[in-house]
C-alpha cells in the first residue's frame, strides 16, 4: 500500500517553479530518501506533503488524506523531525517529550524513548546544556512521541562525530523495524547508501532517478579503477586486451587499471596465471556522487552546508 502518493506536483515562487512536476509514491514500511543538493526543492516538496505549503499544482496524499484540508487529522498520524530553533534553551528533556506527547491522542510512552534514545541520563538536562548529538537524538524521539506511521526526518545526523552517526542510523533501522515509513531528506551519500530503500534524486525542482541506492550506482556508465602494487615485473600488454580492460596506467609502484564490467576478475586471474604477486589491491566502487554526476552533469555539491 502506498502512504504516501504524489503526483505532478507543482510548487511556484515568485512565478518560477520550484518543484517542477514531481510523482513518487513512498510504501509502508519504506525508508525512502529524498536526496539532491542545496535548493535542489527537496524541503518544500516535503512541506507540500507535511501540509505545510499549498501546492500550485499536481496532488498529494498521505495515508489516504489531503494534507492541506486533513492537516489535524495527518497531524495525529505523521511526526515531523523539528529544526533546532523551535524549542526553548530552558525546556527540560522531560518536560519537552511530556509536551509533545500531549499534543497527540495516543502517544508513546515517553519514558521508553528516552532509553531507546540514550537520553533517560540526560532527562532533568535543559535544552540549551545538552551537546548536539544529544540535541539531534531529542528531535527524533519528538517526532516519534505521537506514534505516526510516517515519520519525516531531515538531515538525521547532521554534526554528529562517525560513532554517534552509526548509532543513529541503527535506531532509524529499529524504526522501521517497528512498521514506521521514514521519509529521510539528507546531504549524504553514505547515510542514503546505508538506510534507504529507494531513493528519489532531486536537481532543480525534478526527480532525476529514483531507484534502490544500488541500482543507481550500477546504473554509472564510467570506468572503475582497480589498483595494485606488483610484487614482480610484468608485461602490461598482459592485462592490456583483456574483456573491459580500458587502460592500464602506472604511477610509481602503482599499476591502476582501469575497466568495465567484470574486468577486475580478469586482471586478477591474468596475473595470477603469470605468477606475478601483488600488494595493495583495491578497487574503487562507484558511490552515489558518481551516480548524481552521470545523471546531472555535474558533481553533487550538496554536502557542505549541510
Ligand atoms: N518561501 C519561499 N519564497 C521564495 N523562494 C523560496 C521559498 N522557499 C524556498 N524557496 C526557493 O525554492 C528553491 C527550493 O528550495 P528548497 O528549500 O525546497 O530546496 P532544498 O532542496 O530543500 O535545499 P536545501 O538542501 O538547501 O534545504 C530554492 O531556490 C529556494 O530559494
Amino acid at each position: 500500500m502506498a502512504v504516501i502518493e504524489v503526483d505532478a506536483l507543482v510548487k511556484r515562487y515568485g512565478g518560477l517553479p520550484v518543484v517542477n512536476e514531481v510523482s513518487f509514491s513512498v510504501a509502508e514500511g519504506e525508508i525512502f530518501g529524498i536526496l539532491g543538493p542545496n535548493g535542489a526543492g527537496k524541503t518544500t516538496t516535503v512541506e507540500c506533503i507535511e501540509g505545510l505549503r499549498r501546492p500550485d499544482g499536481g496532488s498529494v496524499r498521505v495515508l489516504g488524506l489531503d494534507p492541506v484540508k486533513d492537516r489535524r487529522e495527518l497531524s495525529h498520524q505523521v511526526g515531523v523531525q523539528l529544526q533546532q530553533s523551535l524549542l526553548p534553551e530552558n525546556i527540560k528533556v522531560e518536560e519537552a517529550l511530556q509536551l509533545f506527547a500531549s499534543f497527540y491522542r495516543s502517544p508513546r510512552d515517553w519514558r521508553g524513548l528516552l532509553e531507546d534514545w540514550g537520553l533517560a541520563d540526560r532527562r532533568k538536562a535543559r535544552f540549551g546544556a545538552l551537546s548536539g548529538g544529544q540535541k539531534q537524538r531529542l528531535f527524533i524521539a519528538l517526532a516519534l512521541v505521537g506514534d505516526p506511521k510516517v515519520a519525516f526526518l531531515d538531515e538525521l545526523t547532521t554534526g554528529l562525530d562517525p560513532a554517534a552517526r552509526r548509532a543513529t542510523w541503527e535506531l532509524i533501522k529499529r524504526v522501521r523495524a517497528a512498521g514506521v515509513t521514514v521519509v529521510l531528506v539528507s546531504h549524504f551519500m553514505d547515510e542514503v547508501e546505508e538506510l534507504c530503500d529507494r531513493v528519489a534524486v532531486f536537481d532543480r525542482g525534478r526527480i532525476v532517478a529514483l531507484d534502490t541506492p544500488a541500482n543507481l550506482i550500477s546504473a554509472v556508465d564510467a570506468d572503475q579503477h582497480l589498483r595494485f602494487k606488483p610484487l614482480a615485473p610484468f608485461d602490461d600488454a598482459l592485462l592490456t586486451g583483456l574483456p573491459g580492460v580500458v587502460s592500464v596506467t602506472r604511477q610509481g609502484e602503482q599499476v591502476i587499471v582501469a575497466g568495465r564490467g567484470e574486468f577486475a576478475v580478469a586482471v586478477t586471474s591474468a596475473l595470477a596465471r603469470e605468477r606475478v604477486p601483488v600488494a595493495g589491491l583495491r578497487v574503487d566502487q562507484h558511490t552515489l556522487d558518481d551516480a548524481f554526476a552521470a545523471l546531472t552533469g555535474r558533481p553533487f555539491d550538496g554536502g557542505e552546508d549541510a
